[in-house]
């Protein structure tokens, strides 16, 4: 072994420089194939998919040949370790070949899919499907795009997520890790990850316990004993969203006080002419009012903000992009012109503002100090955003502040254990407890045990369910989000106090704050390069994940629901479990 801390500095050096020209030629091409889906960008992504594992693999294979035990640079020690783990490039060639065709099967299965009616006309996901699920408040027209889009989307994928689980978990056992899952887990270098995700969720089921019963009640009110049964669970077509995943949809029918001012900034924006770029200088000028960076010109001229029209087939789920050259950032995004897509547009721009901060260490410190800061980041200043005091700064709307909460719960809330169980079924899959023969059953059995759904017809193992969620083809892992819902109101809390907020921490808004913008910048510069307890530490003064910001956050409303919920002597939970809407 080479224990040559000087030949490993330099080693690195050669790395550093011939990664950045080969993840920048993957990206420019995996980029021209996401904006324009046809076989040519394919066979060319693909090639270049295969010089970057080429890469990782002669890199990876020269990284293993130190022994770091004794290096004095603890950074040095961090990049060689990372380098050693070669993920995917540790398959044999045509095991490699053949599991990218897998992957971008499968992405282009899920992004072409299209639902049609008897009258041939057809509707894409976005935004047609998604405008369906949060709009009509018709049953079966509901129940139309809900299994259609299963029926298009996730049953076509069954066979080849099989063989795709089979060459994920050969190639995480070739880098000495049990399965796919232990090694997605790795990624969070924290052993007791699994028990503390559990923790988090047992501190927060009884407010999603109060969530569920409370909008289970609003739902009743308009479809009626016949679909609803207030013990059992809830058909989980009717929540608002194609995943039941976020429910702020149907704010309409949960509303608490309907006579109060309107939660929903939509037909604000609509009113006052907003259009995507206008929702992106909007999120632009929130992170330069904290001192924080402005997007490069580069940004404007080469992001796809908006689904094409010139009939080219895209990639809608919307996404940010490094390009590894310290210039070139970029967000692809369908954006249609609505408060939850506002939202979004803060999130793919936090993605985009900590790849600006850390631009400048060494390729494989380029990322978040765990995958869940990198999805909180954004999020925490949509928290500041969506208060009624900014949208009322912006020219948007006012309104109580129980409406507000309501609104935000449909989503904060609502989503914990949609985030929870989607690596859970994964992890599941990828160690064995889940078989292929069961993929569909215990999909249901977790939607039922989380998030107290059930599915609106016979579900069979010719469907494929979860299939049907972007990530799953995509091969994105998911528990990040619930951690970034976690841990984004322990930033914001933190930003709060450094911008001298006083009051309930729900009306927090950071807007034009230098201090807020300060502590977070300095914790994005680190990028990877420490391990995230000290990044947390840096913005919080404590290492630990915990639930207490959120909590503290929606105390108003869980308190109101708990009220509400005691005069309608609802039942918390779903004890009527074989409970089924009648079809
Ligand atoms: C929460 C997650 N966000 C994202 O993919 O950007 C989702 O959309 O399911
Ligand atoms: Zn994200």
């Amino acid at each position: 072994k080479n224990t040559d801390e000087l030949d490993a500095k330099n080693f690195l050096d050669e790395y550093n420089s011939t990664a950045e020209v080969v993840w920048n030629a993957y990206t420019e091409a995996s980029w021209k194939y996401n904006t324009d889906i046809n076989e040519a960008n394919k066979k060319e992504m693909l090639e270049k998919n295969l010089e970057m594992s080429a890469h990782t693999l002669e890199y990876g294979l020269k990284a293993r040949q130190y022994d770091t035990t004794d290096f004095q640079d603890a950074s040095v020690k961090r990049i060689i370790k990372k380098l050693s783990d070669i993920d995917r490039a540790a398959l044999p060639p045509a095991e490699l070949e053949e599991y990218n065709n897998l992957l971008s099967n499968m992405e282009t299965k899920y992004s072409v899919a299209e639902v049609c009616r008897d009258d041939g006309t057809c509707h894409p996901l976005d935004p047609d499907l998604q405008k369906i699920m949060a709009q009509s408040r018709d049953y079966d027209e509901l129940l139309f795009a809900w299994k259609g889009w299963r029926d298009s989307a996730g049953k076509v994928i069954r066979e080849d997520y099989k063989r795709y689980v089979d060459l994920a978990n050969k190639a995480a056992t070739l880098n000495g890790h049990s399965d796919n899952g232990a090694f997605w887990r790795s990624l969070y270098e924290t052993p007791t990850f699994e028990a503390d995700l559990e923790t988090l969720w047992k501190e927060l089921e009884p407010l999603y316990l109060n969530v569920h019963a409370y909008v289970r009640r609003a739902l009743y009110k308009k479809y009626g004993p016949k679909y609803i049964s207030l013990r059992g669970p809830i058909p989980a077509h009717l929540l608002g969203n194609m995943w039941a995943q976020t429910w702020s949809g149907i704010m309409d029918l949960a509303i608490p006080y309907p006579d109060a001012t309107q939660v929903d900034a939509t037909p604000f924006m609509e009113a006052q002419g907003w259009n995507p770029i206008k929702m992106f200088q909007e999120s632009d000028n929130f992170f330069t009012s904290l001192g924080l960076l402005p997007m490069p010109q580069e940004f404007w001229d080469k992001s796809m903000l908006e689904k094409p029209s010139d009939g080219r087939q895209v990639v809608c789920h919307a996404s940010a992009w490094d390009f590894y050259n310290r210039k070139d950032f970029r967000i692809k995004q369908c954006t249609v012109v609505t408060m939850d897509d506002l939202i979004t547009v803060h999130h793919e721009m936090g993605h985009v503002q900590y790849f600006l901060q850390y631009k400048d260490q060494p390729v494989s410190f380029r990322d978040g100090a765990n995958p869940g800061f990198h999805e909180a980041i954004g999020d925490v200043l949509a928290l500041s955003v969506a208060t009624p005091k900014h949208l009322q700064s912006i020219g948007l709307l006012d309104k109580s502040d129980i409406n507000f909460l309501m609104s935000m719960a449909l989503d904060k809330i609502a989503f914990l254990p949609f985030g929870y169980l989607m690596d859970q079924w994964r992890w599941k899959v990828f160690d064995g407890r889940i078989p292929s023969t069961e993929y569909n059953k215990e999909w249901w059995n977790l939607r039922m045990k989380y998030q107290g759904l059930c599915p609106p017809v016979t579900r069979t193992e010719d469907d494929f369910d979860p299939g049907a969620k972007f990530h799953i083809p995509a091969n994105v892992p998911y528990v990040r989000y619930f951690v970034s819902f976690i841990i984004q109101f322990q930033f914001h809390k933190a930003l709060c106090d450094a911008a001298n907020h006083t009051g309930p921490l729900h009306t927090c808004d950071i807007y034009k704050s230098q201090e807020a913008g300060k502590l977070l910048g300095d914790v994005m510069k680190l990028g990877f390069s420490k391990p995230w307890p000290e990044a947390m530490t840096m913005i919080t003064g404590q290492p630990r994940m915990s639930a207490q910001p959120l909590m503290e956050y929606f105390k108003p409303l869980i308190q109101w629901l708990e009220t509400e919920n005691n005069k309608n002597n609802e039942v918390r939970g779903w004890p009527e479990y074989d409970w089924k809407p009648s079809s």
